[in-house]
């Protein structure tokens, strides 16, 4: 009877349907209509992972422990209205609601992010989880100054333009809302004069400072608890939490998340969204000039930029990277009026939204996710696009949702990857200047001048990036955010290990059940992950090795050949990559779908790449091919003219 015992029965069944149903679509490879793609943009890649491991909903199920059912899965969705789907809609909506038409606020703005093991609260409930002798963990600060200290270890091979998409991944795919309003008025986690409240509201994460830190009175840290169902008057147990973007790779960093947003960044002419001239003469995202809290202007003249996401003036590299694809959107929509001189606004927007969204996608499964996961194991776990014919896989039964897992510990790892000053780069790929990252942090008016937008983007692909591992530059362990008149400075690390806690994240062990190892019953049996000095540090940080916190231990772990992450954090941000391909109704691959694109059409938007897009968007006149990688011999700088442009005319109509 495995009812008794949450998570330690294998649960053979869990999924079984489901499994089957996209197991035999693989096995029975005649079902797949093409290819899947070798290597694209390096045919002599050798193999770096001759066994690549395969994600929980791939592996044998009786391994794939820990995983909840599938109404577990979606114990929110009684949470919500469910939404009027048009069935006929060809273009996604704005919210993600109805992309799949049997679970319709799968993936939706504003509905709750879903789990792939049980919450662990030390109350059943929401309060944050406790050690297992029913002490308090370790303190988050204490263990990001023992654990994760600020040491350059730079990527060899890996540029800042990894870290950038990886960030844009996570603003087009997550956004945590936080609790704003507690009974009394609004919820203030720190004092004005940045002192910390003498009783810190039960809205907000304690943030202790250590007792040999030096110890100031305006050294406040902590902050608010994220917003959940209970705060939605919905009474699931336990709670789960609400977030503020669609879970489809949609680019809604750009298109918004809400129709509101959505529909005030349009300009309601050809299609196109709304742009100013920078003084360059080039268009940048509209400038609103007004601060607001993610915004840090102080004086009239200066930029604020508005885009779909609020997040967008939260650090240079951001904007350019966004204003890129303001850019491609509205190249794209001089391309369609032009060869359909009779398509009215709504039509043009909805096409070049869906034709960049699909080049957004490729990127992402093409050139992106097998560097961060590696290639083996993302052709293992049918991750890379295929080089013709549709794919037919899309799985109804498969949750997209972005889950707590992905979003507080595998995939924020890589705020290790962030560089601490970023290099503005020339034609001739010399630095011309160097900017210190919590300098510009919410003051994107830097992107627009000169000729700023190119030099970050040419930054953006010869600086290194850092290594994903224990350090973390102190650019935002220490001061990102950094609001001189608040004297408050946040440490982002130790935010990361608190929002875990938050969330309900269950401890490393768990995680490494999910994801087929054994589940190791003393520090000791963690050296088949990580080095034996790792093991060290967690066995003097922690009481009990079913204490450690995911984030933490996933940081320690050896990362897998040809990837940048370690086992359990590739293996849960390998989950998710295939949710929101498989999860995707409108992926932009899959034939037989109401939203399916013309087979040549297919095959001109696999044409895609990053360069292409760079070079479409900017005035740089060479790019290397392989875009997440330091340009060298192997690498070696190519002529924009060479890129092969995408050919629009299957788009035409008779
Ligand atoms: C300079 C660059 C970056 C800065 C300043 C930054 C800052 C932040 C901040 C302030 C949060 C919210 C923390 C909280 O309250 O829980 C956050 C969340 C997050 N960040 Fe970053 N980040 C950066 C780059 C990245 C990159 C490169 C990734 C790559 C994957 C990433 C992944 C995430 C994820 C997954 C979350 C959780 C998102 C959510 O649930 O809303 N970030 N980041
Ligand atoms: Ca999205």
């Amino acid at each position: 009877d495995n009812s008794q015992n949450e998570s330690d029965e294998p649960k053979a069944y869990t999924y079984g349907t489901q499994i089957k149903r996209f197991r035999n679509g693989i096995v029975k490879t005649n079902n797949i209509q093409g290819e899947e793609t070798r290597d694209f943009t390096m045919s002599d890649e050798p193999v770096l992972d001759p066994y690549p491991s395969k994600i929980p909903y791939l592996m044998d199920p009786s391994k794939s422990i820990g995983f909840l059912q599938p109404q577990e899965i979606g114990l929110a969705d009684q949470c919500f209205p469910r939404p009027q789907c048009d069935f006929f809609n060809m273009y996604r909506t704005i919210d993600g609601s109805c992309n799949n038409l049997l679970y319709p606020t799968w993936g939706q703005t504003n509905t709750a992010n879903t789990r792939i093991i049980q919450a662990n609260y030390s109350d059943g409930y929401s309060q944050p989880r406790k050690a297992v002798s029913g002490h308090e963990l370790p303190d988050v600060r204490k263990i990001r100054k023992t654990i994760f200290k600020d040491i350059d270890k730079t990527s060899p091979k890996h540029n800042l333009f990894v870290m950038q998409y990886a960030q844009i991944i996570t603003h087009d795919t997550a956004s945590t809302l936080i609790k704003e309003k507690g009974p009394y008025g609004p919820v203030k986690c720190c004092n004005d004069d940045g002192s910390t409240p003498e009783i810190l509201p039960k809205e907000c994460l304690q943030i202790r400072i250590p007792h040999d830190e030096p110890q100031s009175k305006y050294r406040c840290l902590s902050i608010p608890r994220s917003l959940d169902t209970s705060d939605k008057g919905c009474d699931i147990k336990p709670v789960r939490q609400i977030f503020g973007a669609s879970s489809f790779i949609d680019a809604s960093v750009l298109y918004g998340t809400d129709y509101e947003t959505s529909r005030s960044i349009r300009t309601f002419k050809y299609g196109k969204l709304r742009w100013q001239l920078g003084p360059n003469g080039k268009s940048f995202l509209p400038n609103v000039k007004k601060a607001t809290a993610l915004c840090n202007v102080t004086q009239d003249n200066t930029v604020c930029y508005l885009s779909g996401d609020p997040r967008i003036n939260m650090q240079p590299e951001m904007t350019v990277v966004i204003t890129s694809l303001l850019r491609l959107h509205n190249y794209l929509c001089d391309e369609l009026s032009r060869l359909n001189p009779n398509w009215d606004d709504e039509r043009i927007y909805q096409e070049a939204r869906r034709i960049l969204i699909a080049m957004h996608q490729h990127i992402t499964y093409n050139e992106l996710v097998p560097i961060i996961l590696g290639r083996d194991f993302a052709r293992e776990n049918y991750l890379l696009p295929m080089t013709n014919g549709f794919d037919d896989r899309y799985d109804q039964y498969l949750n997209p949702t972005t889950t707590t897992s992905f979003t507080s510990a595998a995939y924020r790892s890589m705020h290790s990857s962030i560089r601490g000053f970023i290099e503005l780069v020339s034609e001739a790929r010399k630095i011309t200047s160097r900017i210190r990252i919590s300098d510009f942090f919410f003051k994107p008016d830097i992107v627009q001048r000169q000729d700023n937008y190119d030099s970050f983007t040419r930054g953006l692909l010869t600086q290194h990036a850092q290594e994903v591992d224990q350090y973390f530059t102190e650019e935002i362990s220490e001061s990102a955010i950094r609001i001189p008149e608040r004297h408050q400075r946040v440490d982002l690390v130790s935010i990361d290990m608190a929002r875990g806690r938050d969330y309900g994240e269950p401890p490393y062990n768990k995680f490494r059940k999910l994801c087929g190892l054994s589940e190791a019953k003393t520090f000791d049996s963690l050296i088949d992950q990580m080095d034996k000095k790792h093991v060290e540090a967690l066995s003097k940080m922690y009481e009990h090795v079913d204490d450690i916190d995911y984030y933490v231990a996933g940081l320690l772990e050896k990362s897998k050949p040809g990837s940048l992450l370690g086992h359990t954090f590739q293996c849960v941000v390998g989950e998710m990559f295939f949710r929101f391909k498989y999860g995707d109704r409108y992926y932009y691959e899959f034939g037989n779908q109401i939203g399916s694109f013309k087979l040549e059409q297919l095959n001109e938007i696999r044409k895609t790449t990053l360069a292409l897009v760079v070079c479409l968007t900017s005035d740089i006149y060479s790019v290397q091919r392989n875009m997440f990688e330091i340009p060298s011999s192997r690498n070696p700088l190519v002529t924009c003219n060479s890129i092969p442009k995408l050919d629009l005319s299957a788009w035409k109509e008779d």
